[in-house]
């Protein structure tokens, strides 16, 4: 089936995105974008499942309604079954939305189907080694990161008795508990580091690649620019200890890390790190696997709107 035959857009909704959403945007789909079909996803992964299934139903738009794990998991089915001629709408409706912020989004969801608010979004590519030991690939619309950040995801998801009870009485809290416990332990990490193909040695405590310019719900290391098209922004923590991490985490949070001494902010076109004991890979707010991991832009863009 030809590209738009299937109808004018089909929205895959996350329900377990955000935090006490509610059916505030399933209703505001029925009733501001009726012509639109709506799917649900079922469990993680699900997203790039349905994303494949909407190109390949034929399908002209994709209306990610979620976070940014959302709008990831659907971009990513979206690439993989060649879909680069798909508009890919995206519904805020998660907890950080860190693709959408700095953007304004459509008033009345209608608007999604306006191609005059059309924009081309570059793609961001990483491969990673897979739990199971085999090589990964997943696309990003957001950012990535390798070290104390990273560490801290993977303690977070951890299906530990202690971090579901913490998830369940509150879900910020059970994040604060994994920095801290993180953070009690951390030392600096010896990486070998390749931006744009020049090799070094390093010593760090986190490498962020940036599509956008913010992480974690709006918070930026100390600057609200993207980088430019075709570049991603490379941006290494390094030279401080654990105190300076937790004041540079203080000023992150208060959103006065720009100039700060430890922030070393690279735009370049492609980053490989490896380190002797693998580091966890974090890909728009997902653990997929752990170092060595390369990062690049990929070739097309994508049409994307909010
Ligand atoms: N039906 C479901 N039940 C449980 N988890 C799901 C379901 N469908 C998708 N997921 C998973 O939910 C996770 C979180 O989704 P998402 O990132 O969109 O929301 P969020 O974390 O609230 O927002 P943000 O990423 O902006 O902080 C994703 O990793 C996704 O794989």
């Amino acid at each position: 089936m030809a590209a738009g035959e299937r109808g004018p857009a089909v929205c895959i909704v996350n329900p377990a995105s955000g935090v006490q959403r509610g059916r505030t945007i399933e209703q505001r789909i029925a009733t501001e974008l009726p012509e639109a079909d709506c799917w649900f996803t079922r469990h993680p992964g699900h997203g790039i499942a349905l994303g494949r299934q909407a190109v390949e139903d034929g399908y002209g738009t994709v209306v990610a309604v979620g976070g940014d794990g959302t709008l990831s998991e659907v971009a990513n089915g979206v690439l993989v079954a060649g879909g680069e001629k798909v508009r890919l709408a995206y519904v805020p409706a998660g907890t950080c939305n860190d693709f959408a912020r700095g953007l304004r989004p459509v008033a009345d969801l209608g608007g999604l189907l306006d191609r005059a608010r059309d924009r081309e979004t570059d793609v961001g590519e990483v491969t990673f080694t897979r739990p199971d030991g085999t090589r990964g690939h997943r696309y990003f619309l957001v950012s990535c990161t390798v070290g104390l950040i990273s560490v801290i995801g993977q303690r977070f998801t951890e299906k530990t008795p202690a971090n579901r009870v913490l998830k369940r009485l509150n879900l910020q809290l059970a994040e604060t508990a994994s920095s801290i416990r993180t953070l009690a332990r951390w030392r600096p990490v010896a990486v070998r580091l390749e931006l744009d193909g020049e090799p070094s040695h390093q010593i760090i405590t986190n490498l962020a690649v940036l599509k956008v310019p913010y992480f974690a719900g709006g918070l930026t290391f100390g600057r609200a620019e993207p980088p430019r098209a075709g570049y991603l922004d490379a941006v290494r923590v390094a030279g401080v200890g654990r105190a300076g991490v937790a004041g540079l985490m203080w000023r992150v949070f208060r959103g006065a890390a720009a100039g700060h001494p430890a922030i070393h902010r690279q735009e370049v076109r492609t980053v490989r790190v490896d380190a002797d004991s693998p580091l966890p890979v974090e890909v728009d707010g997902e653990i997929v696997g752990r170092t060595p991991a390369e990062f690049s832009i990929h070739q097309s863009r994508l049409t994307t709107v909010v």
